[in-house]
This record gives structure tokens, sequence and C-alpha cells, in this order.
């Protein structure tokens, strides 16, 4: 039986104020794999994946979500996307049990459905935030509100997640119960398409990396071992080398995850 991928994209091209940031790119994720995209800085990780949910209009190329052509007829329902390190406070003083709530509206369903609160109660345990769902979200640490943002993709409990650095500047501590979490999913047989800047925590779930470099793939099979010598030959794309990047994501007073 053919089955259908959870992300096949071909030929994704994306030109950004007139600067080829991807240069034909070729994407397939089997249905329940897990695959780390990786690469330095600016390969074009985030482009990749914000044109993948349709956040960057391509333009050249194909892409497909859970079988369906990018646009109006994706299921968007079952794919939770969460963006690269973005506050979840807006002007609206929501808490977070409310953003996480948002996840569960799609389509014309302008109302989060009956018994949303046990989804969302169980949202935020997942990512230690239980006790913090009537919190405005604005209150929260910025390592907090990222989660407010994981548990609002996984209050669908989705199909297809795909994450940008969701553990960007993560102690070890958070990152394992993070990599928890998805063990969890991905025994359940969800797919995941997590940007990486090391695989840390996560290194036994994922199966694939896809390495990037200049908007291009310049590697797709095993991933990349973890390593404390900087002789390897990827190393650049597991440790990018960015001490003030890391500073400044660091965060390590909101991001520990409660056991
Ligand atoms: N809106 C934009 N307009 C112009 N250039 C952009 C835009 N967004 C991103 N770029 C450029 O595209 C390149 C790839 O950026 P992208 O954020 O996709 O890389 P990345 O691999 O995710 O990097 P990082 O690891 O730092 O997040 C960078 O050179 C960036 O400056």
């Amino acid at each position: 039986m053919l089955v259908t991928p959870a992300v096949r994209a071909r030929g994704i091209r994306v030109v950004l104020s007139g600067n080829a940031i991807l240069r034909g790119i070729d994407l397939t994720v089997h249905d329940g794999e897990v695959v780390a995209l990786l690469g330095a800085n600016g390969s074009g990780k985030s482009t990749l994946v914000r044109a993948l949910v349709g956040a960057v209009p391509i333009d050249a190329g194909d892409i497909e979500l859970l079988g369906r052509p990018l646009g109006p007829g994706v299921e968007w329902s079952r794919i939770g996307y969460v963006p690269q390190r973005v506050s979840a406070a807006t002007g609206v003083p929501a808490t977070a049990g409310e953003v996480v709530a948002s996840g569960l509206l799609h389509g014309r369903r302008l109302r989060p459905p009956r018994r949303a609160g046990a989804a969302v109660t169980a949202a935020l345990g997942l990512v230690g935030l239980s006790h913090h769902g009537d919190r405005p979200v604005r209150e929260l640490s910025g390592g907090q509100q990222q989660r407010v943002l994981i548990a609002r993709a996984l209050v669908r409990d989705p199909a297809l997640l795909v994450l940008d650095e969701p553990v960007a500047g993560v102690d070890l501590p958070s990152q394992e119960a993070f990599a928890a979490t998805l063990t969890d999913l991905t025994a359940r047989g969800r797919t995941v398409l997590v940007v990486l800047h090391e695989l840390g925590a996560l290194a036994p779930l994922v199966q694939r990396a896809v390495v990037l470099r200049h908007g291009m793939v310049v590697h797709d099979g095993a991933p990349p071992r973890p390593t404390p010598e900087h002789g390897d030959a990827d190393h650049d794309h597991v440790h990018p080398h960015e001490p003030a990047e890391l500073s400044a994501s660091s965060d390590t007073a909101g991001l520990r995850w409660e056991p």
C-alpha cells in the first residue's frame, strides 16, 4: 500500500527582498517520522518551515501536507506549528489557557468545542504549565510563553507537528521533558519536523536529519553523531557557535519545565 507522506516538498524556491533564500529544496517527511532540520544560522531552516505552512510565499515548487496541496484544502486542524521563539503575548490580556484553547479553533469553528477545558489542561500539563492556565500570558517568561505555544500546537493532537527551534536556549532537563512529550507523540504515530541548532536531548528521537546550507539540502540521512569534539565534519551544522544568540535566547529562570 502506498502511504502518503506527511510532508512532500519539491523544488522549493523562495526569494525574499531579491535574495534567493531557498534554492530548490526537496523534502519528504514520511508518516510517523521524526526529522530534524539542521544547518548553520541563516541557512534557510526557518524560511523552509514557514514556506511549508504557507507563511512565506514560494516562487517555485510544490508542497503537499498530509496528502493535500498547500492551500485551503489542507487539513490544518491536524497540523500543529510552533514558530521560532516569538512572544505569545499580544495586546489582548489572554490567559495561557485561552491561548492554548485557541489551538482548537479552526475553519468555521469560532468557539472551542465542548470539553475543551480538559484538553487544554492536558496540553498545559504536557509542557509543565498545568498550574499556569489562568495566568495572563504577558506575565509569563519568554520560555514559558514558548511552552504555551507548544501546548497550543499539541492541544489538537496533531498528526503533523512542525516546530522551529522549540528548545533554543533551554536547559537540558527541560529539553529532556520536551523529548519525553515528543516520544509519547511519536509512539502514537505522529509525525514531527523540527528545526534544531543541535540535536541535544532530542537526539534519541530523531530518525533522519536534513541539513541545509545556503538554501540547499547538503545532507539527507542519518543524524550527525552528537559529539563534543570540534573536528567533526558536521560540526558547523550542529554547533553554530553563536554565543551572542545563545545568550540572547537563554532564559534559565523560566525555562525549566516542572517535573
Ligand atoms: N523577510 C526576509 N527578507 C529578506 N531576507 C530574509 C527574510 N527572512 C529571512 N531572510 C534571510 O534569509 C536567510 C535565511 O534565514 P532563516 O531565518 O530561514 O535561516 P535559519 O537557518 O532559520 O537561521 P537561524 O538558525 O539563525 O534561525 C537569512 O540570510 C535571512 O537574513
